[in-house]
């Protein structure tokens, strides 16, 4: 609660604390670790849970995401159940829960497998028996923190009948966009670590679609809709569990290719501290291309960078870095490369039931949203926030970036003369066709000039 995060909370109410109360808990526990004390005040006082603790890794396990994401959705439902003044129950999904459809609506879709029989069969199975079978269990999902978030949503489905309950699905969730103040992020997760690496000029290339949707959806909208929905499942307590897609794709569509323009201009104008090259990174949908780009714009540089670590006797650490970045990337890049078309009803539906003032404070209207402006302020947020960068030293940042432009420099032209010593001086032929070359650039750049001296 001492985080910048809050100063704005903290001036309206410099005792907003006295309102919060912190609950130990330990999903992995029987009745999630909850104290006894604890559950007594919880089922007394209670009137909305919103349910948004899981494990987001890509690389989970599938016992242990089943554990966080499924089991602990069940205990906690379970919980809800002994609550004398629950009003309504806000569970967080995740827009990718069923990301093996292209056309996903604000429906429960029936799940790959029935989730009490898929946790009855894991339990007597080892480690090793669950991670071979693993890719068979999640099909045509990319990961089983996709798969347990669409068996956990089945869940919650099935005590719906007892307990109001609202499933909230945001989609990739970015910095803040207005509130408490444009561009807080605090973590490396979604496109945030990607953002970083591409700054520092160590991820030079990925593999994306240009024309592909980005639904990045800023954090202060995803906690407006969900506030706001639990106010709607309280007071209108609907009959079933009404789903909100919580996108931006379908309402105001922003693309990849759009995204690294903005990230790439915004780090010229603001760099980050001690970056490794200038930032100056691509996207492209092709395997070949993206491999090459790997081998001359990551593992090349990264070499020479560890065998001048190595000669100055410092222990090498850029091909480490890559190789972490690399398998973050291969993670990632399932949801760079495809587009999806969420239908987000529910979310118009809410606004519309919400009063004009209420709109204000509760605002999640991302037709406002500019996107260039959003990226900028992301941009700024990742340096101010995640790296505890300082915006003074923005032009010594700057130097830098010179700097390294101008050993870049210096780099290509002792390459070029190694590679004429090496293989064009010593061989007629190809002393004539580097002359060959060298004329035609002359004769098109003298034809270029001159047409443009007379269009003048
Ligand atoms: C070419 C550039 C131009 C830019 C334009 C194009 C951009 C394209 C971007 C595409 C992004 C697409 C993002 C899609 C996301 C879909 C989201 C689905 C929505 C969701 O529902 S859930 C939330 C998403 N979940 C995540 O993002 C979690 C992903 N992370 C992981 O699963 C693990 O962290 C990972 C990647 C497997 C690494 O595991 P491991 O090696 O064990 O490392 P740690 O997690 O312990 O972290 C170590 C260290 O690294 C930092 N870290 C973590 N992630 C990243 C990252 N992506 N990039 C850089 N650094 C990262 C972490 O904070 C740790 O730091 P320490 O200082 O604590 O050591
Ligand atoms: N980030 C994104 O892009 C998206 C996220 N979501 C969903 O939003 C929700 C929040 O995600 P996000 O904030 O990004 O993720 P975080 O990892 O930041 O938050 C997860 C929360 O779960 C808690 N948690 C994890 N493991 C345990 C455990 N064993 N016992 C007790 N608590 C635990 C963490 O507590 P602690 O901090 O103490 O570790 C943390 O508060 C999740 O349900 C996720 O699926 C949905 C779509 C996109």
């Amino acid at each position: 609660m001492s985080c910048q995060l809050f100063d704005r909370v903290r001036e309206d109410n410099p005792d907003f604390h006295s309102k919060i109360m912190a609950v130990s808990s330990e999903l992995t526990q029987p009745g999630l670790g909850i104290s006894t004390q604890d559950v007594e005040r919880l089922t007394a006082c209670i009137n909305i849970v919103f349910h948004c603790a899981a494990t987001i890794r890509f690389d989970e396990p599938l016992k242990h995401a089943l554990q966080l994401n499924v089991m602990a959705t069940q205990e906690l439902l379970s919980l809800a159940q002994q609550m004398q003044h629950l009003e309504a129950f806000i569970h967080i999904s995740t827009a990718y829960a069923n990301c093996n459809r292209r056309h996903i609506d604000e429906v429960i879709y029936p799940p790959p497998v029935e989730p009490k029989k898929l946790i009855d069969s894991l339990e007597w199975m080892d480690d090793g028996i669950v991670h071979d079978i693993t890719p068979r269990l999640i099909g045509d999902r990319p990961n089983t923190y996709t798969y347990t978030k669409a068996l956990a949503e089945c869940v919650v489905q099935q005590e719906s009948a007892k307990i109001n309950v609202g499933i909230i699905r945001p989609s990739i969730v970015g910095a803040s966009w207005q509130e408490p103040f444009p561009g807080w992020i605090d973590n490396f997760n979604g496109p945030s670590g990607i953002f970083i690496a591409a700054g520092k000029g160590i991820l030079r290339t990925m593999r994306a679609n240009n024309d592909a949707v980005a639904d990045l959806i800023p954090v202060d909208v995803v906690i407006n809709l969900t506030l706001s929905a639990g106010w709607y499942t309280a007071v209108h307590k609907p009959k079933s569990a009404l789903v909100y897609n919580c996108t931006t794709g379908g309402i105001n569509p922003f693309h990849w290719g759009e995204i690294e323009h903005h990230v790439m201009s915004s780090f010229k104008r603001n760099p980050l501290e001690q970056a490794f090259r200038r930032p100056n990174a691509n996207i492209t949908s092709n395997y070949l291309i993206n491999q090459y780009w790997i081998l001359v714009s990551h593992k090349f540089p990264a070499l020479i960078y560890d065998l001048f670590l190595r000669l100055s006797g410092q222990k090498p650490q850029m091909m480490r870095i890559f190789n972490r970045l690399h398998k973050a990337i291969g993670l990632l890049e399932y949801f760079s490369s495809q587009d999806w078309e969420w239908n987000s009803d529910n979310m118009s539906m809410l606004m519309s039931q919400l009063s004009p003032e209420d709109r204000k404070t509760f605002n999640f209207d991302v037709r406002q949203l500019n996107w260039p402006e959003y990226i900028e302020s992301y941009c700024i947020g990742t340096k101010k926030y995640v790296l505890n960068e300082d915006m003074s030293d923005i032009p010594a940042a700057r130097q830098h970036l010179r700097k390294l432009r101008n050993i870049r420099y210096t780099f290509n032209t002792v390459l070029l003369v190694f590679i004429w010593r090496v293989f064009i001086a010593r061989s007629q032929m190809a002393r004539n066709i580097w002359y060959f070359v060298v004329s035609l650039c002359f004769k098109f750049l003298s034809y270029f000039r001159a047409s443009s001296t007379l269009t003048n």
